[in-house]
């Protein structure tokens, strides 16, 4: 009996870690070569499992605010007063409703369930209990549920929110690029400082109100005063900075923390310079998308 594209997804040979860590050439050619059987299982996949997913997980203030933006770009300002300068170039909000989160908890367990090989990203270090999210991403998390999520989010949310915070990445912002992350105890617990190929990076957490974790802050480093601070994430909470602000990944000692890090760039991976003079631009130009395709480039 031929099976479906479902069964041979999930019976797929997979790269092992060692692989993975090494960026052995198998590992990028399992992924290329299997892209097409992945696709063609997420869509049945899909059929069997219609799960709605939308704005409704993002904290009401946060929506209520963005929303009217979108009709009214003279509001904005109702936007940015919602994120709060916790760091130098680092501003924090309460990006999802910790009430609600569960609905897109459940669908990431839903999907993990699938069987359906999912890359975990490999950027400086393996997390594997993440998995890429954008479409240029082979491996990527491809239920199409899933996909209008991740492009409203980054259309109608990250964006404009980017450029109001730090008008100097509009034009650097037509691309973005995603992956989940997951630190655990005895797994995946810590990233070294480092900072990112991104002209912004939204990082927003998705632990649900009783899943308490220690350590796992994000430290940040101001190059201008070498002053160092540990952030730390409480459910439904995000962060947003320069990709360029140096941060590292705290150890997790206990629990775990489960985050999406999502990064807007220009054409072939563009990034602002950091002494860039930042336009003074018509909040108008600000809530728009780009009408640029993706050019398909991922820095990892
Ligand atoms: O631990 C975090 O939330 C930050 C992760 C990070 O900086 C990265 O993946 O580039
Ligand atoms: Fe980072």
């Amino acid at each position: 009996m031929t099976q479906s594209a479902l069964e041979r997804a999930r019976a797929v040979e997979r790269p092992t870690r060692e692989a993975m860590l090494q960026r052995a050439p198998q590992v990028a050619q399992f992924w290329n070569d299997n892209q097409e059987l992945f696709k063609h299982a997420w869509k049945e996949w899909e059929q069997a499992n219609q799960t709605a997913l939308d704005a409704s997980v993002h904290d009401d203030r946060l929506r209520a605010a963005v929303e009217g933006a979108w009709k009214d770009p003279a509001t904005e300002g109702e936007v940015k007063k919602l994120w709060e300068e916790v760091f130098p170039g680092v501003y924090k909000t309460q990006f999802f409703d910790p009430e609600r989160l569960f609905v897109l908890r459940s669908y990431l367990d839903s999907v993990a369930d699938a069987g359906i090989p999912l890359r975990p990203p490999y950027g400086i270090s393996l997390n594997r209990g993440g998995a890429m999210l954008d479409p240029r991403s082979e491996g990527h998390l491809g239920a199409s549920a899933f996909q209008t999520f991740y492009r409203d989010l980054m259309n109608t949310y990250m964006r404009p929110i980017s450029r109001l915070l730090f008008p100097d990445v509009i034009g650097y912002d037509t691309q973005t690029f995603g992956f989940s992350i997951q630190w655990q105890a005895d797994k995946d617990t810590s990233l070294r400082p480092h900072s990112d190929a991104s002209s912004v990076t939204l990082n927003i957490n998705l632990n649900l109100p009783d899943e308490a974790f220690s350590g796992s802050a994000v430290s940040f480093i101001d190059p201008a005063s070498r002053r160092v601070e540990k952030l730390h994430f409480e459910p439904g909470t995000a962060l947003i900075h320069h990709g360029s602000v140096p941060h590292a990944s705290e150890p997790i000692t206990e629990g775990q923390r489960s985050n999406f890090v999502l990064w807007l760039y220009g054409q072939n991976g563009q990034i602002p310079h950091p002494s860039a003079f930042a336009p003074t631009i018509d909040p108008r130009a600000r809530w728009t998308v780009p009408t640029d395709p993706s050019d398909g480039f991922a820095p990892f």
